[in-house]
């Protein structure tokens, strides 16, 4: 459920959104260049450049806000992009009008976490000034945070927590909006409807588990835990109620042993899903949610066309098999939103979220 803080936000945002004039601000800045770390090609480390001669980012449209970087983050997606993961469907959403005079991709910026300092408003704004301390995660289609500077729609970001620097904030954005989208967007779960639901995470070591760990003791839930053990004191602390190693024997068998459970989140994949949505109450809502799916490798191996196919044969053959025995089956993805980066800056200035 939206407090009401986050609710008059989010009137806010779209009555500040609608009110401004249309049109672009004319630039002031003499500048036409900044350091970046880029990627001219697709590889591994080898192909990371830094530069002092990127293009400074404009506001091409009204609702977009300039960002002095002072903090950044890396995630997994980093790495995966930096190899090629997804550029049949990232390049898609990228600046068409290059893709179509030939030109390619590159140079490309990674890092999508950012915490720092509005610079420039487009007329469209009037949520943010510059001089804000605001934080984002930027979509994996758009450059990212690696810069001095980045470009972001004003409803990708929100203030800062206050009780975080720079170096703290850039650690939660994207993590805490995958995790948010997932158990929230997807899966259904509010501060209202959480208490005393018994939840599973698989992978709550790692950065979406942790956040998915505290957001769901945060709003009262059970939560069974499986991560390594060397991670099982971290997650205990951010307040696991259970905790499981998968490493010490069979982590079905140990999971068998427990109450059925009304909602699965699942970071890890692969062989999980055989056996996971045997572990949820039947008939009773119950649902498990992955983040793991193939919808942007389909698209990278079969192409634009035969990958949606196939990527919706999938999820659909799926989600109508489980139906059948009674358990929901869904898929999340990361989803920018400043919004639900208004409610996750409330849970970490209330203490309830630590970075
Ligand atoms: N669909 C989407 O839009 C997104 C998907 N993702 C996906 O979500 C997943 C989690 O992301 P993120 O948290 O950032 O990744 P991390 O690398 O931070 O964390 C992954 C964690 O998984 C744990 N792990 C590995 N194998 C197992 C296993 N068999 N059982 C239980 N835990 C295991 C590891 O924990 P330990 O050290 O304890 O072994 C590790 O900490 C990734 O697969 C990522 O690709 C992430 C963001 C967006």
């Amino acid at each position: 459920m939206l407090s009401w803080g986050a609710a008059g936000r989010r009137a806010l945002r779209w009555a500040s959104g609608r009110a401004q004039a249309r049109g672009l601000r004319a630039s002031p800045r003499a500048r036409t260049a900044m350091p970046s770390w880029v990627i001219d090609r697709y590889g591994s480390n080898e192909v990371l450049r830094f530069t002092r001669d990127m293009m400074f980012p404009i506001i091409h449209f009204p609702n977009e806000v300039i960002i002095k970087v002072h903090a950044a983050s890396l995630n997994p997606i980093d790495l995966s992009m930096r190899s090629g993961y997804g550029a049949t469907a990232l390049n898609m959403k990228r600046d068409p009008l290059k893709l179509k005079t030939g030109e390619t991709e590159f140079p490309i910026t990674l890092g999508r976490d950012v915490s720092g300092v509005v610079m420039e408003c487009g007329l469209g704004v009037s949520y943010f000034k510059p001089g804000d301390e605001v934080w984002a995660a930027i979509p994996p289609w758009k450059q990212g945070t690696l810069s001095e500077f980045v470009v972001a729609s004003g409803n990708e970001v929100s203030f800062k927590p206050k009780c975080l620097s720079h170096t703290e904030a850039a650690a939660l954005p994207y993590v805490g909006l995958t995790a948010w989208s997932a158990l929230n967007q997807v899966g259904g779960l509010n501060q209202s409807n959480c208490s005393g639901k018994r939840i599973l995470i698989l992978g709550a070591s790692g950065g979406v588990g942790t956040f998915a760990v505290q957001l769901m003791k945060a709003w009262d839930a059970h939560v069974t835990a499986v991560c390594s053990h060397d991670a099982s004191t971290l997650v205990k602390k951010l307040g696991a109620d259970d905790v499981i190693d998968y490493k010490s024997g069979n982590l079905e068998e140990q999971l068998k042993t427990l109450p059925l459970f009304d909602f699965i989140l699942d970071n890890v994949g692969g062989s999980t899903e055989k056996w996971a949505l045997d572990l949820l109450k039947k008939w009773s809502g119950a649902t498990y949610v992955t983040l793991v799916t193939p919808f942007l490798i389909n698209m990278d191996k079969l192409g634009v066309a035969d990958g949606m196919l196939q990527t919706g044969v999938t999820v659909g053959s799926k989600t109508l098999k489980h139906l059948l025995k009674g358990v929901h089956y869904r898929w999340a993805f990361f989803m920018p939103s400043g919004p639900s980066l208004d409610e996750i800056a409330e849970l970490v200035d209330s203490g309830k979220v630590c970075q």
